[in-house]
Protein backbone atom coordinates (compact mmCIF):
# COMPACT_ATOMS: atom_id res chain seq x y z
CA UNK A 1 0.00 0.00 0.00
CA UNK A 2 1.37 3.10 -0.79
CA UNK A 3 0.89 6.07 1.84
CA UNK A 4 -0.01 9.28 0.41
CA UNK A 5 1.32 12.53 2.10
CA UNK A 6 -0.72 15.95 2.38
CA UNK A 7 0.35 18.46 -0.72
CA UNK A 8 2.89 20.87 1.02
CA UNK A 9 2.01 23.99 1.63
CA UNK A 10 4.20 27.61 1.48
CA UNK A 11 3.27 28.13 4.96
CA UNK A 12 4.59 24.79 5.77
CA UNK A 13 8.07 25.19 3.76
CA UNK A 14 8.76 28.44 4.97
CA UNK A 15 8.47 27.61 9.24
CA UNK A 16 10.51 24.42 8.23
CA UNK A 17 13.66 25.75 7.56
CA UNK A 18 15.46 21.99 6.95
CA UNK A 19 12.31 21.64 4.33
CA UNK A 20 13.88 21.14 0.81
CA UNK A 21 11.99 23.14 -2.40
CA UNK A 22 10.77 22.06 -5.80
CA UNK A 23 12.03 23.68 -8.88
CA UNK A 24 10.28 23.53 -11.83
CA UNK A 25 11.45 23.59 -15.13
CA UNK A 26 9.01 23.85 -18.37
CA UNK A 27 8.78 25.04 -21.86
CA UNK A 28 7.71 23.67 -24.84
CA UNK A 29 8.28 20.62 -25.90
CA UNK A 30 11.76 20.39 -27.68
CA UNK A 31 13.23 24.18 -26.42
CA UNK A 32 16.10 21.43 -24.90
CA UNK A 33 14.97 21.21 -21.39
CA UNK A 34 15.83 17.33 -21.11
CA UNK A 35 19.43 18.47 -22.12
CA UNK A 36 19.41 21.32 -19.83
CA UNK A 37 18.50 19.17 -16.77
CA UNK A 38 20.78 16.20 -17.39
CA UNK A 39 23.80 18.79 -17.50
CA UNK A 40 22.47 20.93 -14.75
CA UNK A 41 22.35 16.44 -13.02
CA UNK A 42 25.90 16.28 -13.78
CA UNK A 43 27.41 19.74 -12.18
CA UNK A 44 24.93 19.31 -9.30
CA UNK A 45 24.23 15.37 -8.16
CA UNK A 46 22.76 16.85 -5.04
CA UNK A 47 19.46 17.77 -6.95
CA UNK A 48 17.14 14.98 -6.63
CA UNK A 49 15.10 14.25 -9.98
CA UNK A 50 11.91 13.09 -10.63
CA UNK A 51 11.32 10.45 -12.61
CA UNK A 52 7.87 10.96 -14.32
CA UNK A 53 5.02 8.03 -15.45
CA UNK A 54 3.77 8.33 -18.75
CA UNK A 55 1.79 6.03 -21.36
CA UNK A 56 4.12 6.95 -24.05
CA UNK A 57 6.05 4.41 -25.49
CA UNK A 58 9.67 4.20 -24.63
CA UNK A 59 11.83 6.22 -27.49
CA UNK A 60 14.84 4.23 -28.40
CA UNK A 61 17.50 4.27 -25.63
CA UNK A 62 15.36 5.32 -23.14
CA UNK A 63 15.14 3.07 -19.67
CA UNK A 64 11.98 2.01 -17.81
CA UNK A 65 12.76 3.69 -14.34
CA UNK A 66 15.22 5.88 -15.91
CA UNK A 67 14.14 7.82 -18.14
CA UNK A 68 10.34 7.02 -16.86
CA UNK A 69 8.00 4.82 -15.93
CA UNK A 70 6.29 3.63 -18.91
CA UNK A 71 2.88 2.72 -17.99
CA UNK A 72 -0.47 1.51 -19.71
CA UNK A 73 -3.25 4.36 -20.29
CA UNK A 74 -5.69 1.86 -17.76
CA UNK A 75 -2.96 2.06 -14.78
CA UNK A 76 -2.14 5.78 -15.07
CA UNK A 77 -6.45 6.16 -15.17
CA UNK A 78 -6.29 4.15 -11.80
CA UNK A 79 -3.62 5.66 -10.33
CA UNK A 80 -4.90 9.17 -10.57
CA UNK A 81 -8.10 8.78 -8.14
CA UNK A 82 -5.37 7.28 -5.66
CA UNK A 83 -3.88 10.11 -5.39
CA UNK A 84 -0.52 8.59 -6.75
CA UNK A 85 0.51 12.18 -8.33
CA UNK A 86 1.56 15.34 -6.96
CA UNK A 87 0.36 16.93 -10.85
CA UNK A 88 -0.39 15.27 -13.97
CA UNK A 89 -1.60 16.01 -17.41
CA UNK A 90 -2.21 14.68 -20.54
CA UNK A 91 0.33 16.31 -23.48
CA UNK A 92 0.00 15.04 -27.57
CA UNK A 93 -2.16 12.11 -26.51
CA UNK A 94 0.20 10.64 -23.30
CA UNK A 95 -0.68 10.77 -19.72
CA UNK A 96 2.40 12.21 -17.75
CA UNK A 97 2.72 12.31 -14.05
CA UNK A 98 4.97 13.15 -10.95
CA UNK A 99 5.03 10.45 -8.27
CA UNK A 100 3.33 12.41 -5.36
CA UNK A 101 5.24 10.02 -2.38
CA UNK A 102 8.63 9.82 -4.01
CA UNK A 103 9.17 13.86 -4.20
CA UNK A 104 7.62 14.82 -1.11
CA UNK A 105 10.09 12.25 0.81
CA UNK A 106 13.02 14.17 -1.28
CA UNK A 107 11.56 17.60 -0.30
CA UNK A 108 10.95 16.58 3.90
CA UNK A 109 14.30 15.38 4.25
CA UNK A 110 15.82 18.65 2.67
CA UNK A 111 16.79 17.86 -0.67
CA UNK A 112 16.15 20.45 -3.94
CA UNK A 113 13.90 18.49 -6.46
CA UNK A 114 13.91 19.20 -10.11
CA UNK A 115 10.64 18.52 -12.19
CA UNK A 116 10.75 19.11 -15.96
CA UNK A 117 7.35 18.93 -17.04
CA UNK A 118 4.92 20.41 -19.15
CA UNK A 119 2.80 23.66 -18.77
CA UNK A 120 -0.17 22.05 -17.36
CA UNK A 121 1.51 20.69 -14.66
CA UNK A 122 3.75 23.44 -14.08
CA UNK A 123 0.52 25.54 -13.65
CA UNK A 124 -0.92 23.25 -10.87
CA UNK A 125 3.05 22.50 -8.97
CA UNK A 126 2.17 26.88 -8.76
CA UNK A 127 -0.97 25.99 -7.37
CA UNK A 128 -0.23 23.24 -4.79
CA UNK A 129 3.75 24.55 -4.21
CA UNK A 130 3.34 28.72 -4.20
CA UNK A 131 6.83 28.25 -2.86
CA UNK A 132 8.58 26.30 -5.95
CA UNK A 133 10.97 28.00 -7.82
CA UNK A 134 9.50 27.51 -11.68
CA UNK A 135 11.90 28.20 -14.69
CA UNK A 136 10.27 29.02 -18.17
CA UNK A 137 12.61 27.90 -21.25
CA UNK A 138 11.78 29.63 -24.18
CA UNK A 139 13.44 28.75 -28.08
CA UNK A 140 15.48 31.72 -29.83
CA UNK A 141 12.71 31.27 -32.28
CA UNK A 142 9.77 29.17 -33.16
CA UNK A 143 11.49 28.09 -36.17
CA UNK A 144 14.30 26.93 -33.87
CA UNK A 145 12.00 25.18 -32.42
CA UNK A 146 10.52 23.34 -34.83
CA UNK A 147 14.23 22.38 -36.41
CA UNK A 148 15.10 20.98 -32.72
CA UNK A 149 12.08 18.80 -32.36
CA UNK A 150 12.62 17.58 -35.87
CA UNK A 151 17.04 16.99 -35.32
CA UNK A 152 15.79 14.76 -32.21
CA UNK A 153 14.52 11.99 -34.68
CA UNK A 154 12.47 10.74 -32.46
CA UNK A 155 8.98 11.60 -32.91
CA UNK A 156 6.22 11.10 -35.75
CA UNK A 157 5.17 13.83 -38.51
CA UNK A 158 1.74 13.56 -36.10
CA UNK A 159 3.14 13.60 -32.87
CA UNK A 160 5.84 17.29 -34.12
CA UNK A 161 2.45 18.35 -35.47
CA UNK A 162 0.88 18.09 -31.94
CA UNK A 163 3.66 19.49 -29.99
CA UNK A 164 4.08 22.70 -32.11
CA UNK A 165 0.81 23.06 -31.85
CA UNK A 166 0.57 23.41 -28.20
CA UNK A 167 4.49 25.16 -28.01
CA UNK A 168 2.65 27.97 -29.32
CA UNK A 169 -0.31 28.13 -26.53
CA UNK A 170 2.84 27.35 -23.66
CA UNK A 171 4.81 30.01 -25.06
CA UNK A 172 2.40 32.56 -24.47
CA UNK A 173 2.29 31.51 -21.00
CA UNK A 174 5.79 32.30 -20.41
CA UNK A 175 5.77 34.82 -18.02
CA UNK A 176 3.44 32.88 -15.46
CA UNK A 177 6.88 31.48 -14.41
CA UNK A 178 9.29 33.00 -11.85
CA UNK A 179 12.01 33.13 -14.45
CA UNK A 180 12.27 33.26 -18.23
CA UNK A 181 15.57 31.82 -19.70
CA UNK A 182 16.27 31.85 -23.56
CA UNK A 183 17.82 28.62 -24.68
CA UNK A 184 20.12 29.74 -27.29
CA UNK A 185 23.55 29.52 -26.32
CA UNK A 186 23.50 26.14 -24.49
CA UNK A 187 26.31 26.78 -21.94
CA UNK A 188 24.87 30.60 -21.36
CA UNK A 189 21.25 28.93 -20.66
CA UNK A 190 22.56 26.65 -18.47
CA UNK A 191 24.54 28.81 -16.43
CA UNK A 192 21.33 31.30 -15.91
CA UNK A 193 19.53 28.11 -14.52
CA UNK A 194 22.14 27.13 -12.61
CA UNK A 195 22.32 30.82 -10.86
CA UNK A 196 18.72 30.96 -10.68
CA UNK A 197 18.65 27.97 -8.57
CA UNK A 198 21.52 28.17 -6.52
CA UNK A 199 22.24 31.99 -6.76
N1 LIG B 1 20.99 25.49 -27.01
C1 LIG B 1 20.76 24.55 -27.92
N2 LIG B 1 21.17 24.73 -29.21
C2 LIG B 1 20.93 23.78 -30.15
N3 LIG B 1 20.32 22.59 -29.91
C3 LIG B 1 19.90 22.35 -28.66
C4 LIG B 1 20.09 23.31 -27.60
N4 LIG B 1 19.57 22.79 -26.47
C5 LIG B 1 19.08 21.58 -26.79
N5 LIG B 1 19.27 21.32 -28.10
C6 LIG B 1 18.86 20.10 -28.85
O1 LIG B 1 17.45 20.21 -29.05
C7 LIG B 1 16.87 18.89 -29.11
C8 LIG B 1 15.69 18.83 -28.14
O2 LIG B 1 16.19 18.89 -26.81
P1 LIG B 1 15.46 18.14 -25.60
O3 LIG B 1 15.08 16.75 -25.99
O4 LIG B 1 16.34 18.33 -24.42
O5 LIG B 1 14.15 19.03 -25.47
P2 LIG B 1 12.98 18.95 -24.40
O6 LIG B 1 12.54 20.33 -24.12
O7 LIG B 1 13.41 18.13 -23.24
O8 LIG B 1 11.87 18.18 -25.18
P3 LIG B 1 10.63 17.34 -24.57
O9 LIG B 1 9.91 18.28 -23.68
O10 LIG B 1 9.84 16.93 -25.76
O11 LIG B 1 11.19 16.16 -23.82
C9 LIG B 1 17.99 17.90 -28.77
O12 LIG B 1 18.47 17.34 -29.98
C10 LIG B 1 19.05 18.79 -28.11
O13 LIG B 1 20.35 18.28 -28.29
N1 LIG C 1 2.81 17.44 -16.53
C1 LIG C 1 3.87 16.65 -16.73
N2 LIG C 1 4.60 16.77 -17.85
C2 LIG C 1 5.67 15.96 -17.99
C3 LIG C 1 6.04 15.03 -17.02
N3 LIG C 1 7.14 14.37 -17.46
C4 LIG C 1 7.46 14.89 -18.65
N4 LIG C 1 6.58 15.86 -18.98
C5 LIG C 1 6.55 16.71 -20.18
O1 LIG C 1 5.87 16.05 -21.22
C6 LIG C 1 6.28 16.61 -22.47
C7 LIG C 1 6.60 15.52 -23.45
O2 LIG C 1 7.70 14.75 -23.02
P1 LIG C 1 8.40 13.68 -24.00
O3 LIG C 1 9.41 12.97 -23.16
O4 LIG C 1 7.32 12.81 -24.54
O5 LIG C 1 9.04 14.51 -25.11
C8 LIG C 1 7.52 17.45 -22.15
O6 LIG C 1 7.13 18.83 -22.14
C9 LIG C 1 7.91 17.00 -20.77
O7 LIG C 1 8.56 18.03 -20.03
C10 LIG C 1 5.25 14.95 -15.84
O8 LIG C 1 5.49 14.16 -14.91
N5 LIG C 1 4.18 15.76 -15.74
Amino acid sequence: MIRVLPIQSRATTKESPNLGRLIVLTGPSGVGKGTLMRSLLQRHPELYYSVSVTTRSPRPGEIDGKSYYFISRTKFEQLIPEGEFLEWAEFAGNYYGTPREAVLNQINSGKLVVLEIELEGARQIRASFPSALSIFILPPSFEELEKRIRSRGQDSEDAIARRLHRAQEEIKAADEFDIQIVNDDFKTALNDIEAAVFG
